[in-house]
């Protein structure tokens, strides 16, 4: 038996579509949605994401702001456009693409972009509102998995659900939105003892620990469904040497899973899907509060 494929690209149509026709609604309240993307360096695979984002957003009727800076940019500047960004009534949504370099402190960064216009859901006060259930932005790719396990039928409530890999914007919020869907979540990582005892048990298995093809079919339960967040090139000297691959051996996985994300074209579409309809979501916030003001 082959597993069933979560097709993120369909999905992301699918939501994509619904998006385009709920932003032409906003604009005729005379908003138009706009996301600012902030990218330092020139690191190659950074440059793809920030272009598939901005393109995301012109496709779904949005408009897009893009600052490119040098890698030795001063901290400094890019706090002040930050800054003025926040202030900026036009802008609902501010993305400073990770990793940054290292004179930068990261944590002070995604602390200084408003709570209110964080679409990333970094924020140390998103983070905490997600966890106490209330209102807030989630983290993109998280929120693109429920979305995708959602579409693919795969109950979440009463499931035992395993998570690798513990980092603030996938497994932290993975787990927590896991948790509140229902489902009993095991959060496993590099110190982690006999991890395939764990994978094994699992309804649900979301793989976010960056080594390439690591979870292999004998590590999964039958009938389990497989969400795989990496995003590895192949090794130089393997077979299809310089192509993505994700965490998990798709070609053993996929005899055994029930249900299973390609990469490319799982997660990783859903995340910049998510990140559309959060910087929609702030723009329908912030009409609210014109609205109530008014
Ligand atoms: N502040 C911030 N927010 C992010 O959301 C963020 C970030 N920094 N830094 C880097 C990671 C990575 N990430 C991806 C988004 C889309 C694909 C994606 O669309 N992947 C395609 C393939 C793209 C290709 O061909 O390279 C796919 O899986 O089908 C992948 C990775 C967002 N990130």
């Amino acid at each position: 038996m082959s597993a069933r494929i979560l097709d993120g690209n369909a999905l992301s149509a699918d939501v994509r579509a619904r998006l385009a026709e709920q932003v032409s609604q906003i604009k005729l309240r005379g908003i138009t949605p706009c996301l600012a993307v902030i990218l330092v360096g020139d690191n190659p695979a950074s440059a793809v994401y920030v272009r598939n984002k901005v393109a995301g957003c012109e496709k779904a009727g949005m408009r897009s702001l893009r600052f490119d800076y040098p890698a030795d940019v001063a901290p400094q500047v890019v706090l002040d456009k930050i800054a003025e960004l926040n202030a900026d009534d036009s802008v609902h949504g501010i993305l400073v693409q990770l990793p940054l370099p290292p004179q930068f402190d990261e944590k002070a960064v995604l602390e200084a972009i408003s709570v209110d216009k964080d679409v990333d859901g970094f924020h140390a006060e998103n983070v905490g509102r997600l966890s106490q259930g209330q209102r807030a932005f989630f983290p993109c790719t998280p929120h693109g998995v429920m979305k995708l396990l959602e579409a693919g039928h795969v109950d979440v409530s009463g499931a035992d659900a395993v998570v690798i890999g513990r980092s603030n914007i996938v497994g932290k919020p993975m787990a927590m939105l896991l948790t509140q869907a229902g489902a009993t979540v095991t959060v496993c990582h590099s110190r982690t003892r006999d991890l395939a005892s764990h994978t094994r048990r699992a309804d649900i298995l979301v793989v976010a620990i960056g080594r390439p093809m690591f979870v292999t079919g004998d590590m999964i339960k039958p009938g389990a469904a497989v969400i795989d967040v990496g995003m590895n090139r192949i090794p130089a000297g393997m077979p299809n040497e310089g192509k993505l691959c994700g965490d998990v051996d798709f070609a053993s996985a996929k005899d055994v899973a029930g249900a299973i994300t390609p990469v490319p074209g799982g997660v990783g579409p859903m995340t910049i899907t998510m990140l559309l309809s959060n910087t929609l979501e702030s723009a329908e916030r912030q009409a609210e509060r014109q609205e109530g003001r008014a």
